[in-house]
């Protein structure tokens, strides 16, 4: 297993960061490595994003040297969604097969978590958050998703939100996951932007056609700033940053938020006027 860290910033300290410092801050420029489970922890309420993308070998879920911990959820929970072909993971012994955009929730106490390679060659998305109880396993699939359109063509933010792994779907500790598909012809996600001091965020963009990009914008609403990115990264954001993007296309991108509360409605809005 591959993996790094990332310590959490304060916000006056990336008022002054240049690009390459913005990047190596909040930017994962690789999330799925072939053959691979590869893995940031980050320090933002100690969410881990990663990727595992079998290719010839099942993958296990060992614990990295920071969690200490005997076994990967020893005091954990995950969030899987597949961004590749139909896969199968395996949780503890019981197998369960992710088709593309299908999620699974695996709670604490969860002893081994595979993924298996496959012809539909699955790329599952990661992320885990710290759980202080242990909540059933469970497969969430489109139709069982809280399903919201939202947005428009004329304002460019017709984008459906998919909330997978939420509260009015399943019990959670601290872990939320869904996914946002921007329509055709729109390329604002976010917009309105918010933010939401009790919660961090972070964004995996996917579905990006080849040869467009989607710019991440961050920052305190009156001092923004934005990061490029490819299909395929992902972006941590701060409990004090905006989360917002533009494509030069439509795109999906899965959000994840740990921390505080588990209302996904409670966001502080920010007028597009107001921003800066
Ligand atoms: O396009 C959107 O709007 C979103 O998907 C928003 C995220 O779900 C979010 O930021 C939740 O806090
Ligand atoms: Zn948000």
């Amino acid at each position: 297993m591959l993996h790094t860290s990332r310590y959490a910033h304060h916000p006056s300290a990336y008022k002054t960061f240049t690009t390459a410092q913005l990047r190596e801050a909040f930017l994962v420029e690789q999330v799925f490595v072939p053959g691979e489970i590869s893995l940031v922890y980050s320090h933002y309420d100690r969410l881990i994003v990663g990727g595992a993308a079998p290719a010839s070998q099942p993958l296990s879920l060992t614990p990295i040297d920071d969690l200490k911990a005997d076994f990967f959820l020893q005091r954990r929970e995950l969030g899987i969604i597949n961004v590749g072909g139909a896969g199968d993971v395996l949780v503890d012994g019981q197998s369960y097969t992710l088709q593309n955009k299908e999620a699974l929730y695996v709670g604490r106490g969860i002893k081994e978590v595979t993924f298996l390679p496959g012809a539909g060659k699955p790329l599952f998305y990661l992320n885990s958050a710290p759980a202080h109880a242990a909540y059933p396993v469970r497969k969430v699939s489109l139709a069982d998703a809280e399903t919201v359109e939202i947005g428009s063509i004329e304002t460019s933010n017709h984008r459906i939100i998919r909330k997978l792994l939420v509260n009015s779907v399943l019990e959670t500790c601290q872990l939320q996951m869904g996914l946002t598909e921007l329509q055709k012809g729109s390329v604002w996600n976010t917009m309105p932007p918010h933010t939401h001091a009790r919660r961090m965020e972070a964004y995996f963009y996917f579905d990006v056609p080849e040869g467009q990009t989607v710019c991440h914008f961050l920052g305190e609403p009156q001092e923004t700033r934005h990061i490029w990115m490819q299909n395929h990264q992902a972006v941590f954001s701060p409990p004090w940053s905006i989360h917002s993007g533009a494509g030069t296309s439509n795109y999906t991108f899965i959000w994840g938020m740990a921390g505080e509360n588990l209302d996904y409605s409670d966001m502080d809005g920010v007028k597009p006027p107001e921003l800066r």
